[in-house]
């Protein structure tokens, strides 16, 4: 049996500079700092914007591995003593080479019982087993397996007896955030993550998430094929993209008695490279990371276009389509028809698609049925992680079109702009800093 979740919790990055990260997620991203854990090994801050929660934890390097282990760094601790040693607390502290974002955390009912569900099938490696924490404001059980890509693993964790802010070894942090309020940049929750795998790499991770967690397939174009996925493989892209979900649970696996009233929770996406039209973006994003793993998280919004402006204005850089994008007639139609100014996607980037997804909403034609989107440059110290924002109007899939657009911008990225990355998002944070 598969263990059934309850919904994501959080999602972990483990970077060498926490408070470089962290601040470019405050002044530019506009997330809150609400609690962090600092003890004199440890250093996780934990943000949020809506129900999307980040937990940004210091990366062990090999010289601080060695400091951690003979000197204090004088950080001040807050946490319970008995939590002290623990460099991370509800994840791993494994090395890894570069910044990553490397763990996704889901609440689950029963963490013994989804525990031994996972084990009892053999595919998962424990990195922990359940594990009790406590402190004053009550308890949380958690345990740690590795997924099926890369690097990425599974916190499960049940936080139900915890009545404090966030977790136990976190305090309450009021930093003077100073970000846009909720009307200018409403960001509500984690949309998808999308996941950059090696080649003939989709079929296993799909049954692994399949079995596992009971994630099912859904299609991302109304003529995929079930074995093949959403193949994209001429003019340059060499793409095979599968898409799963799974519905926010009850131990029974059920959320609510009718099926059109279960809730969906975030989406997994995972793109595989394909050969035959060159290098690429996949191909690019496991060589710098050094493997599989989480290539981009989708960040829905309810506006769109004021919360690229906001972000925007607060130094985000964003991958513009090519500049023929908007200026095509059918194109520029479509943004009309949706009730939209091309002038104002152009200025930030933004994508509009209709959705092709097998079955949405009925009642919905699907020329009603837009989703618009804007990709970030990335995020670290190298080509790897980016963010993107997402809105969708009635659309619940993803549009080949916003997928083709994408592809183009990042590929001329690559192959145009890589000799002037002194201009991109990562040094500009560098100077804003100072
Ligand atoms: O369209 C989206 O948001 C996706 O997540 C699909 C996708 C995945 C990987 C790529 O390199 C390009 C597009
Ligand atoms: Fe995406």
């Amino acid at each position: 049996m598969a263990a059934y979740l309850s919904r994501l919790h959080h999602i972990s990055l483990h970077v060498s500079n926490v408070d470089k990260v962290a601040h470019e997620l405050v002044s530019r991203f506009q997330f809150n700092v609400f609690a962090a854990r600092l003890t004199d090994r440890a250093k996780q801050l934990a943000l949020r914007r809506g129900s999307a929660v980040f937990v940004v934890n210091e990366r062990p390097n090999e010289a601080l591995r060695w400091l951690n282990g003979h000197v204090s760094l004088g950080w001040s601790s807050v946490t319970a003593r008995d939590h002290r040693d623990l460099k991370c607390l509800y994840g791993t502290h494994a090395h890894y080479p570069v910044d990553t974002v490397s763990n996704v955390c889901f609440e689950v009912e029963d963490v013994e019982r989804a525990s031994r569900a996972l084990r009892d099938q053999g595919l998962c490696e424990f990195l922990q087993p359940p594990t009790e924490i406590r402190d004053d404001r009550g308890r949380v059980t958690f345990s740690v397996i590795k997924s099926a890509v890369g690097n990425v693993c599974h916190t499960l964790i049940d936080s139900s007896q915890y009545e404090g802010l966030f977790l136990p070894g976190f305090h309450q942090v009021g930093m003077d955030s100073q970000t846009a309020d909720r009307s200018q940049c409403p960001i509500t929750h984690f949309d998808h993550i999308t996941y950059a795998c090696p080649r003939r790499s989709t079929a296993h991770i799909t049954r692994w998430y399949q079995k596992s967690f009971g994630f099912q397939r859904f299609f991302i174009d109304r003529n995929e094929d079930v074995e093949e996925g959403y193949v994209l493989n001429y003019d340059g892209i060499g793409l095979r993209l599968t898409a799963m979900e799974y519905w926010k649970c009850s131990e029974s696996g059920i959320t609510l008695p009718f099926k059109d009233e279960k809730e969906p929770d975030c989406k997994f996406v995972i793109a595989e490279s394909l050969p035959e039209q060159g290098r690429n973006q996949v191909d690019s994003f496991l060589d710098q990371h050094k493997g599989a793993g989480i290539q981009h998280i989708g960040l829905y919004t309810e506006d769109i276009v004021s919360t690229a402006r906001t972000m925007h204005r607060a130094g985000v850089q964003f991958f513009s389509p090519l500049p023929a994008y908007y200026t095509e007639v059918g194109k520029q139609q479509e943004i009309l028809e949706a009730g939209l100014d091309p002038h104002t996607l152009s200025r930030y980037g933004i994508l509009l698609d209709t959705d092709n997804h097998t079955d949405t909403d009925s009642r919905i034609t699907p020329s009603q049925r837009y989703l618009l989107q804007v990709f970030t440059k990335p995020i670290f110290g190298e080509d790897t992680f980016f963010l993107e924002l997402i809105e969708r109007r009635g659309a619940t899939g993803f549009g080949e079109g916003n997928i083709r657009a994408l592809w183009r911008s990042v590929q001329a990225y690559m192959e145009n702009e890589e000799p002037e990355r002194h201009e991109t998002q990562r040094q500009n944070i560098q100077t804003t800093q100072h």
